[in-house]
Order: C-alpha cells, then structure tokens, then sequence
C-alpha cells in the first residue's frame, strides 16, 4: 500500500501517541509492579487519549498491550506476575487514533542492579534497530534490513529472531511487506516512499530458535536464553524515512528504566 502526505500525518499522530504510553509507563516499571497493572495504566492513559489499544482482542489476545520479561522473547501477557529487580522486560504498545496504528516499543530495566550481559543485549539490540532504520529510502531492497541487522549482531554472538517479523502497517495492523530480521535475498521488494512497516527485531543471546507456551501467545527462546527487542513505526519519504514512534522526551537514548 502506497500512501499521501494527509497519510503522513494521520500516523505521525498515532505514532506520537503510542510514543508518549512508552513515555508514561517509564515510571511505573520498578520491582514488585505486576505486568497486568502496567497493562491497566497503558489501557487507561490509551482511552484517555480517545484511541483504542489494538492487540485487545486481536486474534483474541486478552490484553491491551505486551508484556514481555527476559527470556519471552514476544507477546507476553500482562498477568499477576511481579517485576523483579534485575528483569529486563518489553512492553509493546499499538494505538488505533482515528482508525490509524502507531506500533512501537522498548525494553525496561526493573530496577538498578542489572547484569552487564542483559544491559549489552538491550543497547545492541536497540543499536541493530537504528541502524536498519538508517538505510531505509526509496530503491533500497527490503533484505537490506535484515542484513544490516544480521551483520551488527554476529560481532556479538546474537541471533536474530526469525519466526516473527516486522509488518506494512497503517489502517491495518498488519499487512504486507513482511519485514525480515535476517538476511534473505528472496526478500527483495524495492522500498517505495509512501510505505509504512515496522522495524521490530527480536535479537537472543542465545540461538534464534522460539517456542510458544500452553498459553497460545507467550513466545519464549528455546535454549532459555535472554531476549531483547525494540520497534518503531517507519515512514518511507522522498529521500529517506520518518520515525512516526520517536518519542521528543527520550529520543534516542535506550534504553529505559
Ligand atoms: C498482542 C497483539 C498480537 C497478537 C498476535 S501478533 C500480536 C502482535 C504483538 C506486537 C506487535 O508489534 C505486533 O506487530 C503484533
Ligand atoms: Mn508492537
Ligand atoms: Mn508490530
Ligand atoms: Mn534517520
């Protein structure tokens, strides 16, 4: 789906939305919050904000956003779980503002005493991201991202998840291109300006391989090992992209705790 300028700006405004919930919820993420109270606060400050939170409902998922701690690697459920000191979790946020998806979000340390190989997974993680959004301007093929992606992480014995991928989005939360995370030739659509799709990487410090609990939702590494993942909301411009997700307040300094 190729879109116009009144486009651009619809979802650079669910884009600032789903951006300022991550903002909100900076806070409230500390030890002994459950995931299903920050998931109360998000639904709130989302209806607040006249938008409606989609994963509730979506395909039946039970709650307003994901939740997703150490080694889940996505679509954790918000539950009565507590955060601990020492947890590094995600929280992904899509709001639906005036029937336009902003999709977004960023891994949380639970308190101060994070282990240095949780801290450097996060920062890389969150590094392989920018630098995929860096490339991307019309000609380029979509490969590349996953490419750039692959290549940062190997430096640190990472793997990128390949079951789940990154989406077109805009009235749909979901549509065509799949955005890979890894590196397939096969995937050599051309980048057109007015595309919008997701960047969202999933990078284990472990093996790329995932399995899905009894839960029908909850993604966990199968080796056990930590992961991580951030996304952002892109736009394809003239000469380049736009971050619709960016959040003012935060830009650019991962990650958040
Ligand atoms: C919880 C929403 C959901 C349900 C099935 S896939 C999915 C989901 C979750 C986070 C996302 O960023 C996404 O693009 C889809
Ligand atoms: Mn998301
Ligand atoms: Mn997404
Ligand atoms: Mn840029």
């Amino acid at each position: 789906i190729i879109h116009n300028e009144e486009d651009f700006v619809s979802m650079r405004n669910a884009g600032k939305l789903a951006a300022s919930i991550l903002d909100f919820i900076t806070e409230f993420v500390k030890p002994g919050i459950t995931t299903d109270e920050l998931n109360t606060l998000c639904h709130n400050k989302i209806i607040e904000n006249n938008a409606i939170p989609a994963p509730l409902n979506y395909k039946g998922f039970p709650k307003s956003i994901c939740t997703s701690v150490n080694h889940v690697v996505c679509h954790g459920i918000p539950s009565e779980k507590k955060l601990n000191e020492g947890d590094i979790v995600n929280i992904d946020v899509t709001v639906i503002l005036d029937g336009w998806h902003g999709d977004t979000s960023r891994m949380y340390y639970v308190g101060k005493k994070i282990p240095i190989k949780a801290k450097r997974l996060v920062e890389v993680t969150y590094e392989a991201m920018m630098r995929a959004i860096e490339i991307v301007k019309p000609g380029v093929p979509l490969f590349e991202i996953g490419r750039v992606i692959e290549d940062y992480i190997k430096n640190f014995n990472y793997s990128s998840v390949r079951e789940y991928c990154g989406h077109g989005i805009g009235r749909d939360f979901h549509t065509s291109p799949s955005v890979l995370h890894y590196y397939d030739k096969r995937n050599n659509i051309e980048l057109k300006k007015g595309m919008f799709f997701t960047i969202e990487p999933m990078i284990n410090t472990g093996i790329w391989k995932t399995k899905l609990l009894n839960d029908g939702w909850t993604v966990v590494t199968k080796d056990n090992s930590l992961s991580s993942q951030f996304e952002h909301t892109i736009g394809v411009t003239d000469n380049g992209h736009e971050i619709f997700t960016q959040s003012p307040k935060n830009l650019d300094n991962p990650p958040y705790s």
